[in-house]
């Protein structure tokens, strides 16, 4: 049996039960077959696929808080430190019912190439919890959010690991969390990212993730000979990723004529109306149902169905697997040219495979949604420095990564052979820069 076919059962035994977690690990270490057999003496002995896949340390607490009955509820709170071979972990915090540590383990797996790959000296990590801020009052996310930081900062600094945004967690939460830190730790420091604008934030990491996915999907587009003026596109999700995605697409000449959330999802023929998208979701966290009173000519359907409009660009944004195979077979069968991931792994491997057979450029989250995570970079090298930049030079650094990658995932496939698998080069540019520190450093 090959290395690659041995690890990737290894974790399926080690860790049964966690189905996100086998099928990262299988979509980074099939595209690393090249890569490995041509060090394998070396990687072998040294177990390095061994130690990658294995988390470096793993915390799971209980988090207790009272609702507004003054009934106490118990939270299960997660951070998995995965890889610290190239820096501090860094990765976000989810906050959603559905999460458990295979999740957290997923997405901490893809943060170490993703990291890898922005250039910058960040190592791997994510976390959360199942608790759901949806429908839930200011203060029940306080005091949620107080409860877990009181566990978590044990953990986490601005040297060792720093956590930030993801699913339902956005500035308010960061910020409740913020102020904990700050009344137990005593410490004003760049522990976490996403920060407000008046206590060490960056000026455009709220816009970061989607920005820097319209600037890399751009890119692609360019290197492939289109253009992304003019285009249609469809965006799923309605959350911090989608919202920027969808304005910066606008901004660049493209139409967003979709947008979903999990009960249903918005068509929009004449393009989606970014201002009453960020008061639906940023102002009153209502349901995408109220978009039809700010255009009414627009259609609310229920479910999913975002994949089944006729667009050139296809844009998921919102969770993992959330485009499936026959959502693949209908974006083929409607002339779609290119899907970049803005959300971490929503594209089944199956569905991946099936649109990179028929010749729609891929570009995979790890790269796509990659200036989330940059511009949270530079949010630390501000803090560190005490100093705020621009909102234009943040912009302009983000553009700049955001091609390096585009360039370098293009790359590396080119030089193994798979001119075009931008799958394939994103985890292969990941991954080599992440295995010579791991090699330089010893066996840790
Ligand atoms: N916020 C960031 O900077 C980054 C986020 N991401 C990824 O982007 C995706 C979206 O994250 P955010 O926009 O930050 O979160 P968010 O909480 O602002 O928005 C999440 C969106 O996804 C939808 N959603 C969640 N679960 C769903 C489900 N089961 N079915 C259908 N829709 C669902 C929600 O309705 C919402 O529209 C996630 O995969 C996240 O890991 C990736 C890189 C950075
Ligand atoms: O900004 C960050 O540190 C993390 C963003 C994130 O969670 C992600 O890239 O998936």
């Amino acid at each position: 049996m090959s290395y690659v076919d041995e690890v990737i059962e290894l974790v399926v035994k080690k860790n049964p039960a966690e189905p996100e977690f086998h099928q990262a690990v299988k979509e980074v270490l099939e595209s690393l077959r090249l890569v490995v057999e041509a060090n394998e003496e070396k990687y072998r002995k040294d177990a390095l696929l061994e130690r990658l896949v294995e988390p470096e340390r793993q915390f799971k607490f209980r988090v207790p808080w009272v609702d507004d009955k003054g009934q106490v509820q118990v939270n299960t709170g997660y951070r998995v430190q995965f890889n610290s071979a190239i820096g501090p972990y860094k990765g976000g915090l989810r906050l959603h019912p559905s999460v458990n540590l295979g999740i957290i383990k997923f997405l901490g797996f893809e943060q170490i190439f993703k990291n890898s790959l922005t250039g910058l000296p960040i190592g791997g990590g994510k976390g959360g919890s199942d608790f759901d801020p949806k429908g839930k009052s200011d203060r029940e996310v306080m005091a949620f959010c107080q409860s877990f930081m009181t566990e978590l900062c044990k953990y986490i600094g601005a040297d060792t690991d720093v956590p930030a945004g993801d699913i339902g967690t956005g500035a308010r939460e960061i910020g409740y969390m913020y102020g904990q830190y700050k009344r137990i730790r005593g410490l004003s420091e760049g522990v976490l990212t996403g920060k407000g604008l008046s206590y060490g934030g960056s000026l455009a990491r709220t816009e970061a993730t989607g920005y820097g996915l319209l600037y890399l999907t751009q890119e692609m587009l360019k290197l492939n000979g289109h253009e992304l003026s003019g285009k249609t596109v469809a965006v799923s999700g309605s959350g911090n990723v989608a919202i920027y995605a969808t304005q910066k697409a606008q901004q660049l000449g493209a139409k967003v004529v979709t947008v979903s959330d999990s009960t249903g999802w918005v068509y929009d023929a004449d393009g989606i109306d970014v201002d009453a998208l960020k008061e639906i979701k940023e102002v009153s966290r209502a349901r995408l149902t109220e978009y039809k009173s700010y255009r009414p000519n627009s259609e609310y359907h229920e479910g999913r169905g975002v994949w089944s409009v006729k667009v050139d660009i296809a844009l998921p944004c919102a969770t993992q697997n959330e485009l499936l195979l026959e959502d693949a077979k209908q974006l083929v069968a409607n002339g779609c040219i290119a899907v970049a991931e803005g959300a971490n792994m929503p594209t089944t491997l199956e569905a991946t495979e099936y649109l990179q057979a028929n010749g729609v450029l891929f570009a995979p989250g790890k790269a796509a949604n990659a200036g989330g995570v940059a511009t949270s970079a530079l949010e630390m090298s501000q803090n560190s420095e005490r100093l705020s930049w621009s909102f234009e030079e943040v912009d302009a650094r983000l553009q700049r990564i955001m091609v390096d990658i585009c360039h370098n995932m293009a790359d590396a496939a080119e030089r193994y052979d798979v001119k075009g698998n931008y799958v394939a080069g994103a985890n292969i540019a990941g991954f080599e820069k992440v295995a010579d520190a791991m090699t330089a450093q010893g066996i840790v």
